[in-house]
């Protein structure tokens, strides 16, 4: 299994907030995490990646816990897409994707050719081939969020942890960008907060409250309205779409209230 954690917990400031949560990853699957805001998905990806450290509990690649894991090779197998990544402003659109490089290159070894196919491959597949030279700090949200994913892109991980990373974007390139982490081998683990996006593009979800696991497998088994109303405390109606054949959530509107609902 490529990464799994065992009963990992992360408290912080007296606050218990990821609660003896337990996953195994299988190999090239797109996992969706799910919860409410503060439910803890992204102190979750940040544990699993090794920039928090768990309070209780294992996380282990390949069955190697990530503690005994050396930088370097944590850094060559997992790429990590944060929600509000900053990035220095004096730097292209091309020196952004050229960081993803980073872990495979040495001291002695110039830039390769290989190097340079890796981020030419990972600025087509966000569009950004064409905004190469562009300064950073001109790129729009939606922009950068894309040029944020191609550096990840363009370390080839075997594993891709992603927080919202549809984060900013407009619904085409929403819709693309998901599209694009689907398809990779790679095992791909984002948090969302988009349930019918979620139920789309993932093979596997995870929904949290509280920082605890309520309910992990396939879409049709944890978004069920009984769960939705539990976790989001909203009323839904939740069917299979016969357009694209992925379930589809409609929220119902409170009725305890005025205000703007559907048109009657
Ligand atoms: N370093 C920290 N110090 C104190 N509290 C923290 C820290 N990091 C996270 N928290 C708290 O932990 C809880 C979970 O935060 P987290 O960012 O993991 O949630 P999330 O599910 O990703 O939320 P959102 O959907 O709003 O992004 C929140 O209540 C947050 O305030």
């Amino acid at each position: 299994m490529p990464i799994e954690a065992h009963e990992v917990s992360w408290s912080t400031a007296g606050r218990l907030i990821v609660d003896r949560v337990s996953l195994a990853l299988q190999p090239g699957q797109t996992v969706g995490l799910l919860g409410p805001n503060g439910a803890g998905k992204s102190s979750l990806l940040r544990l699993l990646c090794g920039l928090r450290r768990a309070s209780a509990g294992v996380i282990t690649f390949d069955e190697v816990p990530l503690t005994r894991l050396k930088r370097r090779d944590l850094a060559r197998r997992l790429a990590l897409v944060e929600q509000s990544a900053t990035t220095d402003a004096d730097i292209t659109v091309l020196d952004v994707v050229r960081l993803g490089r980073t872990p495979w290159r040495s001291l002695l070894a110039g830039w390769r050719g290989e190097d340079s196919a890796a981020v030419e491959q990972a600025l087509a597949r966000v569009a950004m081939s064409e905004r190469r030279h562009q300064q950073w700090h001109t790129l729009s949200g939606g922009e950068r969020q894309r040029v944020h994913i191609a550096r990840a892109l363009a370390q080839q991980p075997g594993e891709l942890l992603l927080d919202e990373p549809t984060n900013h974007l407009d619904i085409q390139h929403q819709l693309d960008i998901l599209a694009l982490i689907r398809r990779l081998e790679t095992t791909c683990v984002m948090a969302l907060h988009d349930l019918n996006l979620a139920a789309m593009f993932c093979d596997q979800l995870v929904l949290m409250k509280a920082g605890r696991v309520v309910a992990a497998g396939e879409p049709a088994s944890v978004l069920t309205p009984q769960r939705i109303h539990e976790v989001y405390g909203v009323a839904a109606v939740v069917e299979r779409s016969p357009h694209h054949g992925c379930l589809q959530v409609h929220y119902l509107p409170r009725t305890d209230r005025p205000g703007p609902g559907p048109e009657r």
